[in-house]
Order: C-alpha cells, then structure tokens, then sequence
C-alpha cells in the first residue's frame, strides 16, 4: 500500500515536532537498545533515529518497537531501496537519509515509511520541494554553513522546514533552534559510544533531559 506524500510529510513534521532533538544513535550491541531507548524517552525524548551503520540496527529498531512505550523509533543512514524496505519490515515509523538519490526517492514514493531525506544546497532542497517534501534534514550542517546558511533559505524558501544535523552540539543547539524554518535538530551527543557500552542509562536520561529542555 502507498500513502500520499502529504501524508508522509505530515507524519514527519509530528516526529520533528515531538521535541527539539533527534538523537542519532549508532549501536554496536542491539541488547543497549530498549535500555537506551527507555532513558531517552523517560528524559523527554520520544523520538529515535538508530542509523544503519551498524549490524546491530535492524534488530535494535525490532526491539526498540516492540518494547519502549512511548517511543518513535526510526532509521537512518538509508542509503538504498533494501535500506529502506529492511527498516520498515523492522517497524520504523520514519527515515532519514544524508542526502538523496533519485532511485531512493522513488523506493520512498512506493513506501508507506515518511523519509526526512538530507540536502546541503538550495538547489537540492527545490528540487525536493517539487517533489512534495516540506521537511529536510540539514546535513551536515555545520560544515556546511550553518545556522548562518539555513537562516539565509528562510526567506527565499519559507515553506520548508528543517532538522539540522552533523557537528551539533547541546551547546550550540539553540543557534539552529531560534530559527524560524527549524522544528528539530538531530545530533550523536546523547548517546555516546561510553555511556552505551557502560549501560550508564542514568546518564543517558540526563543528556536527553538537558536536550528537551533547549525549548523553552
Ligand atoms: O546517518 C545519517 O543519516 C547521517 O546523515 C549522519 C548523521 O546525521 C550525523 O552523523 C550526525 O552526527 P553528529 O555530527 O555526530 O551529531
């Protein structure tokens, strides 16, 4: 079954807007997942992208699915049609690629999975919004210009929105917040590789409390 567009960039706008950050989250051990995913969402962070960068990732978003009340599990580093059938098989409810490809958008047009899919220029985020998206990933963001070239797209591009990602930080998180065309951010620093592999999950729910609270 397919879905419209509109409604899966709905359903991605309702994901950007469930806090102010995604973390983007690398697991080497799928057993860190629920433990994981349970801390973030106990610390105000319902939404989760588990990328697949790892062999741990499909059965980290199974898990995570099946198990964590409250949290919105998806998937990033899609790089292919496979990438994205294989997660949505696993039970994400979104998608996230670095950048786009014309054979993943079409993957994505025939999937009932929202793809918040990356661009770094205005050109590729036209290119999208004649396509139907209105919700992008920034990426990567800080070596790529900024919040100083995302605030420049505010006025020639007003009806695209954006989840900054790549070199952020919770300090530096706010810049792209005060933005007028940002809903979210997503960043790697609330699950590091130490606390994951010390199952330090008290520490994980404080690093998410701290990023939920960046919107005041
Ligand atoms: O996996 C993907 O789909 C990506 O596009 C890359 C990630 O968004 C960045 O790796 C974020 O990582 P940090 O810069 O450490 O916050």
């Amino acid at each position: 079954m397919t879905m419209n567009i509109e409604t899966k960039q709905q359903h991605v706008e309702a994901t950007m807007r469930l806090a102010p950050v995604i973390p983007v989250v690398i697991i080497e051990d799928a057993k860190h997942a629920v433990p994981m995913a349970r801390a973030l969402v106990a610390g105000g962070i319902p939404a989760i992208e588990v990328t697949l960068r790892t062999p741990a990732a499909l059965d980290a978003i199974r898990a995570i699915a099946a198990e964590v009340e409250g949290a919105v599990v998806g998937v990033g580093t899609v790089l292919t049609a496979s990438d994205l059938q294989a997660a949505e098989r696993a039970g994400a409810r979104f998608a996230v690629s670095p950048g786009m490809s014309p054979k993943l958008l079409a993957a994505a047009d025939d999937s009932t999975l929202p793809l918040l899919p990356g661009i770094a220029t205005a050109s590729e985020a036209m290119a999208l919004f004649e396509r139907g998206y209105r919700h992008l990933k920034f990426f990567p963001a800080v070596p790529a210009g900024g919040a100083k070239l995302l605030g420049a797209w505010a006025s020639p591009l007003p009806q695209i929105r954006f989840c900054p990602t790549g070199g952020i930080s919770l300090a530096t998180a706010k810049d792209f917040l005060s933005l007028s065309n940002v809903l979210c951010v997503g960043g790697s620093w609330l699950t590091p590789g130490d606390k994951l592999n010390a199952g330090d999950w008290a520490g994980i729910e404080q690093l998410a409390r701290e990023a939920a609270a960046l919107r005041a």
